[in-house]
């Protein structure tokens, strides 16, 4: 299936984007992990069962799962010239700033790692200044630096793979994030979208080399004119006003932009963190963005945009723009501190893979009793390790094709 078709958050999903977790998650410490987003570290085997089992969840369904490092691997293979070009630029967006480094790291990694996917891989994993062997006495730095410390860091967000890239509608946002450690996933971004074979003519609404922040986890696509987009911790007005430009003016459909003005907070970290759509009229939210939420409207106006502020309860807002009534079902049921402990683990950021049917974290065990009462097929997959780093079933995936209807 080549570009990528995704106009709304519910309709059959066919084709997805993942990352498997890998030897990234090794490379976490308790001294790295506010710096790296993470709040524990998980055990990399569990991880990987777990994610293999929201694979097959995917796969069952009828859903075409592909990986990211796969993906970029298959660039490298059919473009030779681009290994070199892409490790520099790996290096030099990893902090890598003296020509002797630049060099030791290079020639270890194109020596050792031989095959693109493997070279792929250990770009993702981070790189510890014991594995160079560098000769000690010919640097003052490698004389005193301590032998496990990480040359390169890891990239272990990598598996939330909603964030760094988003497709909207027919095109892709190709994001600049609000960290420095998740600023260089959007790397394979610039790669595979460029150059592989199924993604490369499709259209970018928004470049990694843009100065403000905007991430994937804002971005949901209500309908092929409709989309919304959270102002958070992550997300900065002025990358709405310049994405809304962007879009109103190129072949897109989309003529309603409505911008989510979310509490800055790690709980509410992205807009899928607080709602997410599970059915035509069926909406999963937090209880608690109900009171401090405001909307603005944004369309085009001649070469601008036009921005209104909506004064409205959610419910209602949603409502209008998804054009039926539509409920909303908070995450925990109602009871307060459900909420808090289940939207801590992501009890309301689910994977819609068709109207009505859902996976889900296993360990929301009262939202999901919820969700099943409200008549959803609710598909759920094991979380004890996966949710230590703040993401659920929508943000560790990326769709890249949903049939119209
Ligand atoms: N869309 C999402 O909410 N993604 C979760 C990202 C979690 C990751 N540890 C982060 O802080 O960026």
């Amino acid at each position: 299936m080549a570009g990528v078709n995704v106009k709304s958050e519910i309709m059959p999903l066919k084709k997805v984007l993942l990352h498997r977790p890998g030897d990234e998650l090794l490379n976490l410490t308790p001294n790295t992990l506010e710096e790296l987003l993470f709040d524990d570290i998980p055990f990399l085997q569990v991880a990987q069962a777990e994610h293999d089992a929201f694979a097959e969840i995917l796969r069952n369904e009828g859903v075409e799962v592909v990986y990211l490092e796969d993906l970029m691997a298959e660039v490298l293979d059919l473009y030779p010239e681009l290994r070199e070009k892409f490790l520099k630029q790996f290096i030099f967006e990893a902090g890598i700033r003296t020509d002797r480094y630049q060099k030791i790291i290079y020639d270890y990694l194109n020596d050792n790692y031989v095959t693109n996917k493997e070279l792929v891989m250990k770009t993702m994993a981070g790189v510890n200044l014991q594995e160079l062997h560098t000769d000690k006495s010919n640097s003052l730095v490698d004389l005193v630096s301590d032998a496990s410390k990480l040359v390169i860091a890891p990239m272990p967000n990598l598996y939330f793979t909603r964030d760094p890239f988003a497709m909207i509608g027919n095109g892709v946002s190709i994001n600049r994030m609000y960290s420095e450690t998740r600023n260089r996933e959007t790397i394979y971004g610039e790669y595979i979208f460029k150059y592989h074979p199924d993604l490369q003519d499709v259209p970018e609404y928004y470049s990694r080399y843009n100065t403000f922040h905007i991430e994937g986890g804002d971005i949901l696509n209500i309908n092929d004119h409709v989309l919304a987009i959270g102002i958070s911790q992550r997300t900065e007005p002025d990358a709405i006003d310049q994405i809304a430009k962007n879009i109103f003016h190129s072949d897109s459909p989309i003529d309603t932009i409505l911008a989510f003005n979310i509490p800055n907070s790690r709980a509410f970290m992205h807009l899928d963190t607080v709602f997410t759509q599970i059915d035509y009229d069926k909406f999963t939210i937090h209880p608690g963005i109900m009171g401090p939420l405001t909307v603005f409207e944004i369309k085009p106006e001649g070469e601008g945009i036009k921005v209104r502020e909506i004064n409205e309860p959610l419910e209602q807002i949603l409502t209008t723009y998804v054009g039926r009534p539509v409920k909303l079902i908070p995450c925990g049921g109602g009871d307060r501190i459900a909420a808090e402990r289940e939207q801590w683990n992501d009890g309301s950021n689910t994977l819609c893979v068709r109207p009505g049917t859902v996976v889900v974290y296993q360990r929301n065990d009262v939202t999901n009793a919820v969700l099943r009462e409200a008549g959803l097929n609710v598909l759920e997959m094991p979380s004890a390790e996966l949710s230590r780093g703040r993401g659920g079933p929508r943000c560790m995936s990326m769709p890249l094709w949903r049939d119209d209807e």
